[in-house]
């Protein structure tokens, strides 16, 4: 059974079809990445996914739940979690703070220390618990926020764009977290532009294209379909669609 699934799931926007009848579904265990153009409704159904927005039509799945009219809280109750892409952490807290913040109501007292070092060690910032969160480095402060998102040991981990503005190194440095993550059995599912890191940890890639499912496979798969090289250059002519802009190309 499919850790998550959206069945017919639409989103408008007034007349703007955003999420067009997408069936969609996640194994549990697996890493997948939700990749597509600009404006081709990733964000969205991340939205939709984790209650942020509410569907025009359809529903989702969890755990073989239907939990479409969930509020956000009570997905995250039941296991989900997410990083978006704006750091959210507490610039004027130190990193460990950061983390307690996250951690205090979930662990008692006697092993909250414990386990804030392991999650340290885990982030690669064994060394920096002390340091203002503030003064990170980009990349620093995105595993920081992976930290607070995976602190509570979730089901189900939501990226959006994990790795956006991370050199090559951090990049790599947080592919292979995800894949630590996914070997201990958490699911992943992420919005991702770096086909690097794409290759690096997903099992299955879903290409979006202008709300709907347009393609669906391993990475080779999708690199060696003409169709998705098509989408990325901004040449189908399934819609009035015009050329988007790329932050990174299909072969990154
Ligand atoms: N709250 C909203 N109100 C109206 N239109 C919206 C809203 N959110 C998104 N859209 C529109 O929906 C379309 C899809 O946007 P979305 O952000 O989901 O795409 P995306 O694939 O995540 O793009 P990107 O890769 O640029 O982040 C865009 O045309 C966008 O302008």
């Amino acid at each position: 059974m499919p850790i998550l699934e959206t069945r017919a799931l639409n989103k408008r926007f007034g007349g703007l079809h955003v999420t067009n009848n997408v069936d969609f579904a996640l194994e549990e265990g697996e890493v997948h990445c939700l990749i597509g153009p600009n404006g081709a409704g990733k964000s969205t159904l991340f939205r939709l996914i984790l209650g942020e927005h509410a569907p025009s039509s359809g529903a989702i799945l969890f755990g073989g739940e239907d939990i479409t009219h969930l509020k956000s809280f009570q997905r995250i109750h039941r296991g989900m979690s997410v990083k978006f892409q704006v750091p959210g952490i507490f610039k004027a807290l130190s990193v460990r703070q950061n983390l307690e913040i996250a951690m205090q109501r979930h662990y008692e007292a006697a092993s909250l220390g414990e386990e804030i070092e392991k999650l340290l060690a885990f982030l690669n910032l064994s060394a920096d618990g002390g340091r203002l969160a503030g003064n990170l480095s980009h990349g620093q402060k995105q595993w920081l926020e992976i930290g607070m998102a995976i602190s509570l040991k979730p089901r189900l981990l939501l990226l959006d764009e994990p790795t956006a503005g991370m050199s090559p190194e951090e990049t790599h440095a947080t592919g292979e977290m995800i894949k630590r993550l996914n070997a201990e059995g958490m699911t992943v599912l992420a919005v991702e532009h770096d086909m690097a890191f794409v290759r690096q940890v997903a099992h299955k890639v879903t290409v979006l294209h202008l709300g709907r499912v347009f393609a669906q496979g391993t990475i080779d798969d999708i690199v060696a379909d003409e169709q998705v090289a098509a989408i990325y250059l901004g040449k189908t002519t399934a819609h009035e669609t015009t050329a988007h802009e790329q932050k990174g190309g299909l072969h990154g």
